[in-house]
C-alpha cells in the first residue's frame, strides 16, 4: 500500500460536520449500486478520488453496494466453495465435533438453527463454519493478547481438500479488504493510509454458509425461522460472494425489502456497525437478512473485515458536529465484535 499518496493538496480537510450534512439523498434507495473498482491501484489520485466519490454516495445513502473489477480469480473462489460443500455434506457428529461453543473464540461449527441473528426470530436457517487469521499461514494472529485471538478449528479432512482452498479464498478476500480499505478513507476526507496502522494483523473473521431449502413448517411460514434473522453486521464492512439462488435482502429508509440479486463476477460489499459507530452514523450499517425460497442449497462465504481488535473506535473527526453529536461509547473494536457474538450464540449455549 505504499504507493498511495496522500491527497490533502488535492482536497483539503472539510469543516466538521461537512459529510453528515451535505450528501443524503432524500429519498430511500431502490437499488444497490455496482461500483467498479479497478481504478483503486491507479497512480492517479483523481481517478481514485472519483472511485471514493462513488464508494461515498454508497456508504452514505445505502450501505451496500456490488463491486465488479474486484481481482479475486475465480478458481480461488470455486475452491473454497467446493471445500465448504465437502464439509457440510459430512454427518452432522463429525461436524458437531468441531461445534463453535467449544472454543473461547468462535472458530468452528454452527449447526442449523445454531445461531439466532434476529432475537425477535427462533433461530437461523443456516449452518456454518467460522475461521480466523491462521498464524501457521504466515504472520501473528490478529489479537495477541485479546481472547478473540486464538487458531482456527479445522475438520479431518485432507488439507489440499478443504484447509488449503480455504485459506486461499481468505487470503485473497482479505487482500480486497486491505485494498478497499483506503478508498473508505479517502471517501471520509482522511488519509488514504489512515487504517493502515489500524489493520496491521487483520481481525477478519469468514465463514462458510450454506442455506438449506427452507421448508414449509409453521415457522417459516410466520417467518420467525428464516435463512439469516434481520440483522446489522458487527465489524467494519463485509465482503460477501453469493452463489446463484436469490436470498439476500437489504432494508432501505422506508423499511422495506430490497433485493440484493446474484450477480456473477461480483462481490457485494456492506458497511458493519464497526465503521458506523467508528463514522458516528454517518457512513450506514444496514439491516439484512437471507430468505432461502428457492427450493434448492444456497451457499454463500463472508468475510468481515475488522481492525486490530485493540483499536479504540472512537468518533473520526469530520464525523462529528453540533448538529451531529457522538452517539456512541468508545469501546475497543475487540471487546466490541466479541460482545455481538456473545449475545447471537447465547440461546445456543449449553
Ligand atoms: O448469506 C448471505 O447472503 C448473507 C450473510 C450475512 O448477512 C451474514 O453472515 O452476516
Ligand atoms: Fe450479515
Amino acid at each position: 500500500m505504499g504507493h498511495h499518496h496522500h491527497l490533502e493538496t488535492l482536497h483539503p480537510q472539510p469543516a466538521p460536520g461537512f459529510l453528515a450534512s451535505n450528501q443524503r439523498t432524500e429519498s430511500a434507495f431502490e437499488q444497490i449500486p455496482i461500483i467498479d473498482i479497478s481504478e483503486s491501484t491507479s497512480h492517479d489520485p483523481a481517478a481514485r478520488r472519483v472511485l471514493a466519490d462513488r464508494i461515498r454516495d454508497a456508504c452514505v445513502n445505502v450501505g451496500f453496494f456490488y463491486v465488479t473489477n474486484h481481482g479475486v480469480e475465480q478458481g480461488v473462489i470455486e475452491g473454497a466453495v467446493e471445500a465448504g460443500k465437502r464439509f457440510f455434506a459430512r454427518p452432522t457428529e463429525e461436524k458437531m465435533k468441531l461445534d463453535i461453543h467449544k472454543t473461547a473464540n468462535y472458530k468452528g461449527y454452527t449447526a442449523l438453527l445454531g445461531e439466532n441473528t434476529d432475537p425477535t426470530g427462533k433461530g437461523d436457517m443456516h449452518e456454518g463454519f467460522d475461521i480466523g487469521w491462521d498464524a501457521g499461514s504466515g504472520g501473528e494472529s490478529s489479537a495477541t493478547g485479546h481472547d478473540m485471538a486464538g487458531g482456527n478449528v479445522w475438520p479431518d479432512l485432507p488439507d489440499d481438500s478443504f484447509k488449503d482452498p480455504v485459506l486461499q479464498y481468505y487470503h485473497a478476500a482479505v487482500e480486497l479488504g486491505q485494498r478497499l480499505f483506503p478508498l473508505f478513507a479517502l471517501a471520509l476526507d482522511l488519509p488514504e493510509n489512515f487504517f493502515e496502522d489500524k489493520t496491521t494483523k487483520p481481525a477478519a473473521i469468514m465463514r462458510l454458509l450454506h442455506y438449506p431449502p427452507q421448508n414449509a413448517t409453521p415457522e417459516t411460514e410466520d417467518g420467525t425461522v428464516i435463512g439469516i434473522g434481520a440483522h446489522t453486521d458487527y465489524e467494519c464492512f463485509t465482503i460477501l460472494w453469493q452463489d446463484k439462488i436469490p436470498a439476500l435482502q437489504v432494508m432501505n429508509t422506508e423499511k422495506r425489502w430490497i433485493d440484493a440479486v446474484p450477480i456473477p463476477g461480483t462481490f457485494v460489499v456492506n458497511l458493519g456497525d464497526q465503521l458506523a459507530r467508528w463514522t458516528n452514523d454517518v457512513f450506514k450499517s444496514t439491516v439484512h437478512r437471507a430468505v432461502n425460497k428457492s427450493g434448492t442449497e444456497r451457499y454463500s462465504m463472508p468475510l468481515f473485515f475488522g481492525t486490530d481488535y485493540n483499536v479504540r473506535l472512537e468518533p473520526i473527526s469530520g464525523c462529528v458536529s453540533e448538529d451531529n453529536p457522538a452517539k456512541y461509547e468508545v469501546v475497543t473494536a475487540g471487546d466490541y465484535v466479541k460482545s455481538r457474538l456473545e449475545a447471537t450464540y447465547a440461546e445456543s449455549k449449553m
